[in-house]
């Protein structure tokens, strides 16, 4: 798994431009949500999202976070509804998280970061793969969930709880017969944009969806996030933790909410 880009002062964020010159783009992801400027759109449908528990696989550190992966060969993970037009299959679910309970998130509202952000990625079947719909326009849709300190919450337990097999680079282990609907928040309200992927090869191919409402993760919970490593076995260790990149500019993008 090798990666010319990492989160570190060397191969960080501020760097990725280099190799991926989009980084530069007019609609890179994440954003600061300035919550009095998104305009009421009534015409936002309600979120649909519908996941069959027995297509998840496996669960992989893939050396800048970790991802729960679905199987995508049929309609029976999807998302449809919301700002979107036509089926969205689910891929993978990640998560970005800070060194300190005081940033993590990617996206931040209003200027607050959270300690960490989940991401559901799904791709339009009007293509034929993830990969061919990544390099549209309208390819990706990516539900983007905040994580706040709070009580424990026993819905991300069996993640965490996975985390152990796959402490380093590479690491992959079978995750098999769980429901990501169980990590989303009571409400699903949301703001949504067009933008990017957060990662290289950062291509301009999402429709954000983040949800208002967060779901609590613990301190001692977010420890167990920050025990994964960027580094791979018989490498020097490197606490995987900060692996988030900062707001982009909006030039000129309407953020739209689905609540009044
Ligand atoms: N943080 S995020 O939500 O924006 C996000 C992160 C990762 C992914 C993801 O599954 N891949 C990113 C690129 N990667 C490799 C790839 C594969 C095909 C074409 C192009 C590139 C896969 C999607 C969304
Ligand atoms: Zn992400």
């Amino acid at each position: 798994m090798s990666h010319c880009w990492g989160y570190g002062p060397s191969d960080g964020p501020d760097k990725w431009c280099k190799h991926f010159p989009i980084a530069n783009g007019p609609r890179q992801s994440p954003i600061n949500i300035i919550s009095g400027q998104a305009s009421y759109d009534s015409a936002l449908e309600p979120l649909k999202l519908n996941y069959d528990p027995s297509n998840s696989t496996d669960i992989l550190n893939n050396g800048h976070s970790f991802q729960v992966g679905f199987v995508d060969d049929t309609d029976s993970s999807t998302l449809t509804g919301g700002p979107i037009t036509g089926t969205y299959r689910l891929k993978q679910f990640h998560f970005h998280w800070g060194a300190s309970d005081y940033r993590g998130s990617e996206h931040s509202v209003n200027g607050i970061k959270f300690p960490c952000e989940l991401h559901l990625v799904h791709w339009n079947t009007k293509y034929l793969s993830f990969g061919e719909a990544a390099s549209h326009p309208d390819g990706l849709a990516v539900v983007g969930v905040f994580l706040k300190i709070g009580a424990a919450n026993p819905r991300l337990q069996k993640v965490l709880d996975a985390l152990e097999a796959i402490k380093s680079k590479g690491k992959q282990t079978t995750f098999s017969n769980f429901d990501p609907k169980t990590l989303l928040p009571d409400s699903l309200d949301y703001w949504t944009y067009n933008g990017s992927l957060t990662i290289p090869p950062l291509l301009e191919s999402v429709t954000w969806i983040v949800l208002k409402e967060s779901v609590s993760v613990s301190i001692t919970q977010m420890g167990k996030f920050r025990s994964l490593k960027f580094s791979g076995d018989g490498e020097a260790h490197c606490c995987m933790q900060d692996n988030y990149r900062p707001t982009q500019p909006l030039k000129g993008r309407k953020v739209r909410r689905s609540f009044k």
